[in-house]
């Protein structure tokens, strides 16, 4: 079992590989708050994360940018009253990277800072 959450994103380009079926499936078990989904022909990783409040869940979303931003790796979210739907995926190759689990693990992580 890799700990995805200690691991840095790598650089993705439009040559690199999407997960396999057999990668995914062992990457989702390290992640097992996400469901792998498929939007618009894309597969992503989504979550939606709970909060009491607006304040809360807007400042849960600006840690994520900032996280984002450190790895310059960008997701999907939808801030709303008292929720945050996050999704992760590869916008370079279309499809789910490594990266995108990496990500994952570490927006779990916020949620302890
Ligand atoms: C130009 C391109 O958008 C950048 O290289 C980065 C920025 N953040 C990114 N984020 C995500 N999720 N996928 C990308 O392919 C990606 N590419």
């Amino acid at each position: 079992m890799s700990d995805l959450k200690e691991m840095k994103c790598e650089a993705c380009h439009a040559d690199a590989p999407k997960v396999s079926d057999q990668e995914l499936a062992e990457l989702m078990r390290e992640i097992p708050d996400w469901a792998p989904i498929v939007r618009d022909d894309v597969m992503q990783l989504e979550r939606v994360y709970k909060f009491k409040n607006f304040k809360l869940a807007l400042a849960f979303t600006n840690k994520l940018a900032e996280l984002a931003e450190e790895e310059f790796h960008h997701p999907g979210i939808f801030l709303e009253w008292g929720k945050v739907t996050v999704t992760w995926w590869s916008h370079a190759i279309g499809g789910l990277h490594k990266n995108d689990f990496i990500m994952a693990a570490k927006t779990d992580q916020l949620l302890n800072d």
